[in-house]
């Protein structure tokens, strides 16, 4: 591709130069690379435009007040924005089906429970977001939730260069504010739920709500859908949004119309669904717990539906669904006959609602695990502290990735609300501890790191896997 064709009022020399790439990060340039300088948290990008011509740049996305010589200066307020549009062009084709999914909590959920019913449809489905870019026989990690703009789209065409029709992303806060997943088209647009995370970046929540409704407001196609769960404290406010933009709108749960929950009976190892859809009423054994594994299944049920799915087909496929890895996901049963779960809940609201989910299947004691990460949002570790003491019967409070904090003092943040918490940092002794307290009736749970590989600790990660540690500990 030419720079001209990039950029049509672009004319001359300049014009005929062949793109042969895009980066974000100069160090990743070679000869005929366009080049996006943006200022970030922790550099300003535009400080390293000089070295990204000297290493071949051939053009620069960066603001109108940024110094370029020597390259083409390509202009914006929001350099972010047009980067990704002009990198969309030159990295597509991209899957037919794209969808996208946000919220605070059950966005990997979601995502990879709608990459399992896409794929009993008989469709070629991918998935991308915190587990990685996943799709039925390989599993590639990114590092982050949602990618950097790069990674994102050069995936995407990867994807669909291997015969990829469907995808759904998560769309992360941190991602849709940084433009981080824009350019695809987005057909489909889903909400989870909102509460407190993250406030660290954003400040406020009604600043994390906005940068949220992006995906609503500006990402999805104009004749897409927005799937939004109906019974979250902010669901009506992200409907209002839906109807202001006038797209398709689906909304599924106890208030939902497209999909209606209308009981759920929790059974041995899972539950079952009774559900009004267009009218006829049906039942659906789903094979996994809790209600909000529930609520994420009718949202990736909605998705699913608004990409053309069949309705039967759906229904049937959801009594097929797997478990998400680290989510609710059942590690060992200790020699006193007492199970283990090992969570992702690192939200007050999702420490709430995982203990709510396991307590129906607690005959006995329910003996939590966690901790809170270091250079996060502060705030939510009292809260997290409260609620772990106020629902479960122990609580052992632990390390989850400090990062470059003092370890003693994110737990002490945590204890100031947790009177009555049992303080253990190294996290082994923790689980250690939990599972040498259990009895047969108890239910172990060991929240924060679900899925994670690492304890992360001054820059260190040190191998960590709470499914593989619990079952050490029970051996
Ligand atoms: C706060 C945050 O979101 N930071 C991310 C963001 O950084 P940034 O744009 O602020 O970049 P920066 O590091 O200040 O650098 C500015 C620019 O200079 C460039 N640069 C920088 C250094 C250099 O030598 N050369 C160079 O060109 C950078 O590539 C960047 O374009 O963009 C970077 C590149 O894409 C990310 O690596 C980085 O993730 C950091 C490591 C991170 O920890 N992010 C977390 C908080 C995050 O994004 N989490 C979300 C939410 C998770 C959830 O679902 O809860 C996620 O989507 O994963
Ligand atoms: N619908 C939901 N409502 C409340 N809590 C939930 C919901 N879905 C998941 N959770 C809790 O949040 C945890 C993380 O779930 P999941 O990984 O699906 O969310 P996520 O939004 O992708 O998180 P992240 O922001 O870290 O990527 C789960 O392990 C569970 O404890
Ligand atoms: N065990 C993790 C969970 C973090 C979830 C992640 N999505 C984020 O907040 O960036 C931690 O606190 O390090
Ligand atoms: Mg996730």
């Amino acid at each position: 591709m030419r720079l001209g064709q990039l950029l049509t009022d672009l004319d001359g020399a300049a014009a005929e130069q062949t793109v042969t790439g895009f980066a974000i990060d100069h160090r990743k340039i070679a000869p005929g690379t366009v080049f996006g300088a943006f200022q970030g948290a922790a550099f300003n990008g535009e400080d390293f435009i000089d070295e990204a011509i000297a290493a071949g740049a051939i053009a620069i996305v960066a603001r109108p007040e940024a110094k370029v010589s020597g390259a083409v200066h390509i202009a914006d307020a929001v350099p972010r924005r047009l980067f990704a549009q002009l990198a969309a062009r030159y990295f597509r084709p991209f899957p037919q089906h794209i969808a996208a999914v946000t919220g605070t909590n059950g966005k990997t959920s979601t995502a990879e429970l709608t990459r399992q019913l896409w794929r009993m449809a008989g469709h070629h489905a991918a998935s991308i977001g915190t587990l990685g870019i996943t799709t039925a026989s390989d599993q590639a990690k990114t590092g982050l939730t949602t990618p950097d703009i790069v990674t994102f789209l050069s995936n995407m065409a990867g994807l669909s260069r291997e015969g990829v029709t469907h995808t759904i992303f998560e769309a992360s806060s941190h991602g849709l504010s940084q433009y981080r997943s824009e350019g695809v088209p987005v057909s489909v647009a889903a909400f989870t739920n909102l509460s407190r995370d993250h406030l660290d970046y954003h400040g406020t929540m009604e600043e994390y709500f906005e940068a949220k409704m992006r995906l609503f407001d500006e990402v999805v196609d104009e004749n897409g859908t927005a799937v939004i769960w109906a019974d979250d404290i902010w669901s009506d406010k992200v409907i209002e949004r839906v109807k202001k933009r006038e797209i398709r709108l689906i909304t599924v749960g106890e208030k939902g119309k497209g999909i209606q929950l209308l009981s759920r009976q929790p059974t041995q190892l899972g539950q079952t669904l009774e559900l009004r859809i267009q009218g006829d009423v049906t039942k659906v054994k789903l094979p996994l717990i809790g209600a909000y594994q529930a609520a994420n299944v009718l949202v990736a049920a909605g998705v699913v539906m608004a990409s053309g799915g069949d309705v039967e087909d759906v229904l049937s496929h959801m009594a097929r669904l797997q478990p998400v890895r680290g989510r609710l996901e059942r590690a060992v049963i200790t020699k006193s006959g007492a199970p283990v779960y090992v969570d992702y809940a690192h939200t007050p609201d999702g420490l709430k609602a995982v203990i709510a989910a396991l307590r129906p299947h607690t005959k006995g004691k329910l003996i939590t695990v966690f901790g809170a990460g270091g250079d996060r949002d502060k705030g939510k570790r009292p809260e997290m502290g409260a609620i772990a003491v106020a629902d479960s019967d122990i609580t052992i409070v632990t390390d989850d990735n400090p990062r470059s904090e003092d370890p003693g003092l994110i737990r002490a943040d945590i204890m100031a609300g947790a009177p009555g918490a049992h303080d253990i940092g190294d996290r082994r002794y923790a689980i250690a501890f939990a599972i040498e307290h259990a009895e047969p009736d108890d239910i172990v749970l060991i929240a924060g790191k679900g899925h994670e590989q690492g304890q992360i600790i001054m820059g260190r990660v040190l191998p960590f896997d709470d499914v593989e540690v619990a079952r050490e500990c029970a051996a």
